[in-house]
């Protein structure tokens, strides 16, 4: 009899990591096995503990654990591999079960539990295969006992929790007892790193100080089904709700693919019910960095696109602030989506976007130089000092313009006085209103004349372009319901109004809490108000422009949409903490708010990879923190480049290792040291990407928004840099408000920039250290 395998997403997370050689010994045994389970050759036993687990050889040294699924409707047999994995490591109580939650086979992996846990929850494993002595390997590390714990045990660390409270969330049955006997976070660690997902993510919520009931809301309630009472015990059919890969020829390249493959094919419940939802307007997704907010827009993006009927337009929209994400993304949403399929998203920058609105609405060479904020306060500077006005600083009137004036298309005087100034700390009262308006119109006057704008401006007249399109696909929709749907052939204005529609169906936005409120009005006005209409990912603690923004007062209305991830894919839980205490998530730093009129929270925000504690390297001067970071950069380099054998296969340097810098001064002389006395190739991270073919990246800290590394480190953290005294001090009296907000953009830069590493974080600085890394 023929069988049909597949494969459990563990495992196959399992096999990128062994040799090559077993991989290969693995295709081998699967095609063997797909063409005759009994072949004796294969030697398929059942382990005595679950008498639906199934041990085979793929080589003398390599067993499969199996279960069996049924028979098809073809009379084929039907089996899960569930581990690939030494002999040494296989052991008779290894067992499967269907999630009494989520109705999918979990398989539990009682080898990787410290033996004090085994032994304080009774729990004694057998070895199918026992090995000489002299051979034994432990199955995984004991942590030490200490003699107190033998006299007085330690109190369990989930205290307050009962068995009847994991099983009703939904952990694996079998791993209830263990976890209750669990007294250290060590301890938790090894029992969820053999664990299915749900049972991980559950346990460490509870860890975190999660309630049991935002732990049910959370993290049980979205992936719950219901089950009949038929369907508990059925493994056939919970094979069919459990993410597999099927075992066929191509699994080769599915292997070779390794981790690369991880998040296109298994998302995370929690991710996976945000993107296949139909929702009734405009959706916001939050989470804290590496939580998967950008994989989750992709799959949106790829939703939302397989739902398209066939065409050669682009009714999808996927947009983001920074031009270097935005090649990252085209990249990685090419890697997620059949060719055409790509060729339905329009993937662009925000900025890019208003510009090629506004060409379209001007007449060819008619159009403005755009030009940055720092340029145009230098022109305000200039006329200030022209003017004698010592009473404003450039840079309060240029935010009062941008935030005030140009956020809330204030056109004219009347309408500035009775403006709402919302956050914007120092009161300006009437006549002071007065002075401020007549220099902020000279001001733009000046910059007519020179026919130059900033972006803000150009975004606003984008906006305003767009608005007057939607208002008229508005007015036309309406004469036609008035006439009841009939052409309107003969009461269009011009011809061109017959074709005139939104621009997208659909629109999704990454990294959302940067974009200015004109972005938001011209995307708003870009989309037809209904259905999946807008998709917006965003985290506010990653905000480090100054473009805050209140969806709702902008026509986009996330009221009842949103939701958070709490999960981290990318950073250890060691990095986590580390960037945690500089936006000071549980201490008095200012509030963040939720891109709407609520704040929000990084609460139950976790993750389940360990690693190295960051390293704090406080150097003597700058010359020396340069010496340190060239020693350092060698021996990561030379770890990536020879690998350990194990779980760290060799990696290529590029594109795994960076070095993050404050200020763009500090990037040449960081570049040149490295590559002229440390013997170290380097490529810049530049606005449109990485610039050469360097083994080390070196940018600026914004210039990192998105991206990640594996290794990462951070020069420069010091004083009076983080933030930048000599800019905000002036505001610690004059504008508390003005200077809280500039403290937690530091804040925010600095921990965007921590949490871009994987698994190695290293920060120094000479002087003294910013004082938002607390050592
Ligand atoms: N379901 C998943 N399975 C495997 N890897 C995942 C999954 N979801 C996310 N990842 C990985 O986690 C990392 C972070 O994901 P992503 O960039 O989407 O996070 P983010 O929330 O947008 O982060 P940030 O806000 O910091 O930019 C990526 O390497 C991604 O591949």
């Amino acid at each position: 009899m023929t069988a049909r395998l597949s494969l459990y997403e563990k495992a196959e997370h399992e096999l990128y990591k062994l040799d090559r050689s077993v991989k290969g010994k693995f295709y081998d045994f699967c095609h063997r096995f797909r063409q005759n389970p009994d072949h004796p050759g294969l030697d398929l036993k059942p382990l005595k503990g679950d008498g639906r687990v199934f041990r085979a050889k793929i080589d003398q040294s390599y067993r499969a654990l199996l279960a069996k699924a049924g028979v098809d409707e073809h009379g084929q047999e039907r089996w899960l591999v569930v581990a690939v994995r030494h002999r040494k490591h296989v052991y008779e109580e290894l067992s499967v079960a269907i999630n009494r939650v989520t109705g999918e086979i979990e398989f539990v992996d009682l080898s990787v539990v410290g033996q004090s846990v085994l032994q304080r929850a009774g729990v004694t494993l057998t070895p199918v295969d026992p090995t000489p002595e002299a051979e034994l390997q432990q199955p995984a590390p004991t942590p030490e006992v200490h003699e107190s714990i033998a006299v007085e045990p330690a109190a369990p660390l989930l205290s307050g929790i009962t068995g009847e409270n994991l099983r009703s969330l939904g952990v694996a049955a079998q791993l209830i007892d263990l976890a209750l006997a669990v007294t250290e976070s060590g301890e938790l660690d090894q029992l969820v790193s053999g664990a299915p997902l749900l049972t991980k993510d559950i346990l460490y919520g509870l860890a975190a100080g999660m309630s049991i009931d935002e732990v049910r809301r959370e993290i049980t309630a979205p992936v719950e089904v219901e089950l009949a009472d038929t369907e508990r015990d059925d493994l056939g059919a919970a094979l069919a709700r459990t993410t597999v890969t099927t075992i066929d020829d191509d699994l080769r390249v599915v292997l070779e693919e390794g981790d690369f493959r991880a998040w296109k094919v298994f998302l995370h419940p929690a991710q996976a019910k945000l993107v296949d939802r139909r929702y009734n307007g405009p959706a916001r997704v939050s989470g804290g960095p590496g939580t998967g907010k950008t994989i989750v827009a992709l799959h949106r993006v790829k939703h939302l696109a397989q739902q398209l009927p066939p065409g050669h337009n682009k009714p999808i929209l996927l947009t983001t602030f920074t031009t270097n994400l935005t090649v990252d993304l085209r990249a990685r949403l090419s890697s997620l989506l059949e060719p055409d399929l790509v060729a339905r998203v329009e993937i662009t920058n925000i900025d890019k976007l208003a510009a090629r609105v506004l060409n379209e609405n001007s007449l060819s060479g008619t159009g403005k130089q755009r030009i940055y904020d720092s340029v145009a306060i230098g022109i305000l500077q200039h006329l200030l000092f022209e003017l004698d006005e010592k009473r404003w600083e450039p840079e309060f009137l240029y935010e009062e313009w941008e935030q005030v004036i140009l956020g809330q298309s204030l056109g004219n005087r009347k309408a500035y006085f009775e403006a709402r100034r919302a956050g914007r700390g120092r009161s300006v009262n009437r006549p002071e209103r007065a002075q401020i308006w007549k220099i902020l119109e000279q001001f733009t006057a000046r910059l007519d004349k020179e026919n130059r704008e900033t972006w803000g401006q150009a975004a606003e007249r984008a906006a305003r372009f767009e608005m007057e399109r939607a208002a008229k696909i508005k007015a036309r929709q309406d004469r036609k319901d008035e006439v009841g749907g009939k052409d309107l052939i003969h009461r269009d204005d011009s011809s061109g109004m017959r074709y005139i529609a939104h621009r997208y169906q659909h629109v999704v936005v990454d990294e959302a809490q940067d974009l200015r409120p004109a972005h938001w009005k011209m995307l708003r006005a870009m989309v037809a108000p209904g259905p999946d209409d807008m998709f917006i990912a965003g985290d506010t603690y990653q905000r480090i422009y100054d473009q805050q923004v209140t969806l709702g007062t902008v026509g986009v209305n996330i009221r009842g949409r949103s939701s958070r991830l709490t999960l981290s894919y990318r950073t250890t839980k060691e990095i986590l903490a580390r960037a945690m205490q500089v936006v000071d998530a549980k201490g008095n730093a200012p509030a963040y708010d939720d891109l709407d009129d609520g704040t929000d929270t990084l609460a139950g925000y976790r993750s389940v990879l360990r690693g190295p504690i960051p390293e704090l390297a406080p150097c003597d001067t700058w010359d020396d923190e340069l010496t340190q970071l060239a020693t350092t950069l060698h021996a990561w380099r030379e770890e990536l480049t020879s690998g350990d054998g194990g779980n760290n296969p060799r990696r290529d340097p590029r594109g795994n290792i960076a070095v993050c810098v404050a200020d763009r001064d500090s990037v040449n002389q960081v570049m040149y040291y490295l590559a002229t006395e440390a013997g170290i190739t380097v490529a810049e991270l530049t606005k449109d990407g990485v610039k050469g073919d360097g083994e080390v990246h070196v940018g600026t800290m914004h210039r990192f928004k998105g991206l990640e590394y594996q290794k990462l480190a951070i020069v420069g953290a010091r004083d009076g840099v983080i933030p930048r005294t000599t800019v905000i001090d002036r505001y610690r009296e004059s504008d508390p408000q003005r200077y809280a907000r500039e403290e937690r953009k530091a804040r925010s830069l600095l921990f965007v920039a921590a949490t871009r590493a994987r698994d190695t974080l290293r920060i120094s600085w000479h002087g003294t250290s910013s004082p938002y890394i607390s050592q």
